[in-house]
């Protein structure tokens, strides 16, 4: 990698476009920028130099904006702002790998088409991750281009934290638990001894608390469980996702309401959650300014859910050493991560109110000094590791 040498990372996310360019062997952060707000409301683009200047803004009032036509308008921007930079790989965020692919790989027609059949599995986001790799390969065949899978991290852990208890010939066919937010999970993992040391061999709970949202219990940086299983719809209630379901519903819905997969699919992936219980908005931000009962209702259910899993994950883990809030809501919303301390007190959570009303910028400790879990703030960073592996690969190559 020489000095102008650049990777383009693209993450396409159920809610946002976040798009970053690394440059050199250090991977200096140069460029880095996020569409946000996809198909609801007031669509906002913002991008920042390695400064934090910002070199470009828009706003798409009302009009619903899709991945498609935000990920046109980001190369448009990125080919005019290149600014002397050669781009020698673009890594990308892909949710789902299944059974096959365990770890970072170079994308090329057969990976695609492998990678199609994975949809249904994923289908809120695989075919937006699929998508930019397909214009990429179309627009530039002869640049790598590097997919990094979501359920790589959790590849290793236990079997039982992977089965489900149904015959063991549909668990031969792929039917387990796979978990996701890997990549948000290794760089937290990755992150976390650097902050302090002691925590190298940890027992940890992660919680990622985007549109999306999961959590994750690491043991000395190694996945050992997930809220989220074969898809990316169980374990919390997210933005649109209703999470875990007792699987008779699914029935019930099916058999007594007369509804068919489409409408089930939907009900569950883009009507539930935040937005289904409120039924004012999926946005944290806009339930938490609203005096809506509803919206408090549904903040409470998330918050109760956090509490329920952060047990069985602490039970996993067979104790808790730190906790780690990440993700838009993780990272930002003091009273949520106030509550979820304030429930998980029976573990040895002790919450510093100051530190963490104090909105904390980067990666910070948010607990007591006493505090028997430590909790803290790091922010996501999906798109370094991505980096990583695709200079990895690109070198290796
Ligand atoms: N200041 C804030 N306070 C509370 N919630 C916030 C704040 N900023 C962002 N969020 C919430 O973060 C969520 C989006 O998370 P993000 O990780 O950006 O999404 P995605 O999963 O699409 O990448 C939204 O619910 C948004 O309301
Ligand atoms: C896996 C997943 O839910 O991703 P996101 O948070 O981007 O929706
Ligand atoms: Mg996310």
């Amino acid at each position: 990698m020489l000095a102008n040498d650049s990777i383009i990372v693209i993450n396409a996310g159920s809610s946002s476009i976040k798009f970053s360019m690394y440059s050199g062997a250090a991977l200096d952060l140069t460029m880095r920028g996020k569409i946000e707000n996809l198909y609801s409301g007031v669509a906002r683009f913002i991008a920042q130099d390695a400064q934090g200047a910002v070199v470009g803004a828009n706003e798409w009032p009302d009009s619903a904006l899709t991945h498609e036509q935000g990920m046109r308008f980001l190369v448009d921007f990125a080919q005019s702002h290149l600014d002397g930079h050669r781009v020698v790989a673009v890594g990308h965020r892909i949710v789902h790998g299944g059974v096959a692919y365990s770890g970072p790989v170079r994308l090329n027609a057969a990976v695609l088409a492998d990678l199609e059949k994975l949809i249904p599995l994923a289908p809120l986001h695989l075919p937006h991750n699929l998508a930019p790799v397909r214009s990429v390969l179309a627009m530039a065949p002869h640049v790598p281009q590097i997919g990094c899978f979501d359920t790589a991290f959790h590849v290793g852990q236990p079997a039982e934290a992977q089965a489900f208890a149904l015959p063991a010939e549909i668990t031969a066919m792929g039917v387990r638990r796979y978990g996701f937010h890997g990549l948000s999970y290794e760089y937290i993992a990755s992150v976390l001894p650097k902050a302090d040391a002691g925590l190298a061999h940890a027992r940890v709970i992660a919680a990622h608390l985007g549109n999306g949202a999961s959590m994750c219990a690491i043991d000395a940086g190694r996945s050992v469980a997930s809220t989220m299983g074969f898809t990316a719809v169980d374990g919390l209630p997210m933005g649109t996702r209703c999470g875990a379901l007792d699987p008779g519903v699914v029935l019930y819905l099916m058999q007594e309401l007369g509804m068919d997969v489409a409408a089930v699919q939907k009900l569950m992936y883009q009507q539930s959650g935040l937005l289904g219980v409120s039924g004012i908005s999926s946005d944290m931000r806009t339930l938490e300014q609203s005096d809506d009962p509803r919206a408090r209702q549904a903040i409470d259910l998330m918050i109760y859910r956090i509490g329920r899993e952060m047990g069985s994950l602490a039970a996993a883990l067979g104790g808790v050493d730190a906790l780690v809030f990440s993700g838009g809501i993780g990272e930002n919303s003091v009273a949520l991560r106030a509550a979820v301390c304030r429930d998980a007190a029976w573990l040895g959570v002790q919450l510093d109110e100051q530190r963490n009303a104090a909105k904390p910028q980067g990666i910070a400790r948010i607990s007591k000094a006493d505090s028997k879990v430590a909790v803290w703030v790091i922010p996501a960073n999906e798109e370094l590791m991505i980096a990583q592996h695709a200079l990895d690969l690109v070198e290796a190559a």
